[in-house]
């Protein structure tokens, strides 16, 4: 069974989550720091920050949502314009929040909100910009300078934890969705099952290219008999539901280290590895018959039953040619009647 990872976006709403946390405690940490030089004003509008951070992840309406973000980016940037232009000199440090602004928009708006990401960074750089060239009037209030150092101390630590928070949040969704892509890249999309291309690459690795020969490990080829009038009389859909119920008949029964694979279209090999030939058949006799006793279910029609025919070889000397004489048998499998194996 596919098992459910969580996506890109999870780890992306994960980042945000941190990130607000290292925000939410960064203005905490102003807020005291305000009360405790005697600010009031500024405590209220942190405790108003705060409330917004909290809208940010209350589950509201996306509109909402959107309200609550901009309220907190562009109140803060305005805040930190205030503070750092016209109340503080620009040695407070308060114009370098804005930093921590800037990665901060791209995890908390999502992708189809960038239009609004842009614009906070725009801002956050203007913030930035005129605090550093004295672009307005000089701050009514001089902090002292161990004043200046809590503050900078403050919007600093608030920026480096969030940077780092950054890095290990991304490199954490970036492998996942490595991941996630190589995983896809290996299952067959409709069954599951390992795809050609992967099962030819095990092949290989398995059995090299020397010749090893025969090694108690046998291949099957599978064909599921008169499919086409599945699709025929059923429809597509129902031919891909029987697909899928045959490909999890055949996943029963398999070991750990053995392969099964969808070949394409309504052919599948098997390699089943470290059994005697007696083993193989009653693995092929047993599908054989759970097929004939499990027909796929229909919900406004009689079960519906398909058979399978099987070639089998064992792997020798070179499994290339052990493929192509599984192949055959199938073949013949075919020839003498469909719903059976030959062993070659
Ligand atoms: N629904 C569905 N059909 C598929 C898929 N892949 C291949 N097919 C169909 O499988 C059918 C194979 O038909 P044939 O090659 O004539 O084989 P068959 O009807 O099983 O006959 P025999 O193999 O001779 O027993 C074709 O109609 C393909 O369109 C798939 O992913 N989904």
């Amino acid at each position: 069974m596919m098992s459910v990872q969580p996506s890109a976006e999870d780890y992306r709403n994960r980042a945000a989550l941190v990130m607000n946390n290292i925000l939410f405690f960064g203005s905490l940490g102003y807020t005291l720091f305000w009360g405790s030089l005697g600010f009031e004003l500024l405590i209220v509008l942190n405790i108003s920050f705060t409330f917004w951070y909290f809208l940010c992840f209350y589950p509201l309406s996306k509109q909402q949502t959107l309200l609550a973000k901009n309220m907190l980016f562009y109140g803060l940037i305005l805040h930190c314009f205030a503070y750092s232009n016209f109340l503080f000199d620009k040695q407070s440090g308060m114009h370098l929040y804005a930093i921590a602004i800037i990665p901060t928009s791209f995890l908390v708006y999502s992708n189809e909100e960038g239009i609004h990401r842009i614009s906070v960074i725009l801002c956050a750089v203007f913030l930035l910009w005129s605090t550093e060239l004295g672009l307005f009037p000089n701050g009514y209030y001089s902090l002292s300078t161990t004043q200046n150092t809590i503050a900078l101390l403050i919007a600093l630590s608030t920026i480096v934890a969030g940077s780092i928070a950054i890095m290990f949040v991304f490199d954490a969704t970036l492998k996942n969705y490595q991941l996630g892509l190589t995983r896809i890249s290996q299952r067959d999309a409709l069954t599951n099952l390992q795809t050609r291309r992967v099962f030819m690459d095990k092949l290989q690795l398995r059995f090299g290219d020397t010749d090893n020969g025969p090694n108690n490990d046998y291949l099957l080829m599978l064909d599921v008999d008169d499919f086409k009038t599945v699709n025929d009389n059923y429809g597509h859909h129902i031919g891909d539901k029987m697909l899928i119920h045959i490909s999890q008949q055949m996943s029963k029964g398999l070991k750990e280290q053995d392969l099964l694979a969808r070949f394409g279209g309504e052919e599948f090999v098997i390699l089943l590895c470290e059994r005697s030939i007696e083993q193989v058949k009653q693995y092929s006799e047993q599908l054989l018959e759970a097929l004939q006793q499990n027909p796929l279910k229909m919900e406004s029609q009689p079960a519906l039953k398909r058979s399978v025919s099987i070639g089998i070889s064992e792997v020798g000397q070179n499994y290339h040619l052990s493929l192509k004489a599984a192949d055959r048998a199938l073949y013949n499998a075919k020839n003498n009647g469909r719903n059976r194996y030959v062993v070659v």
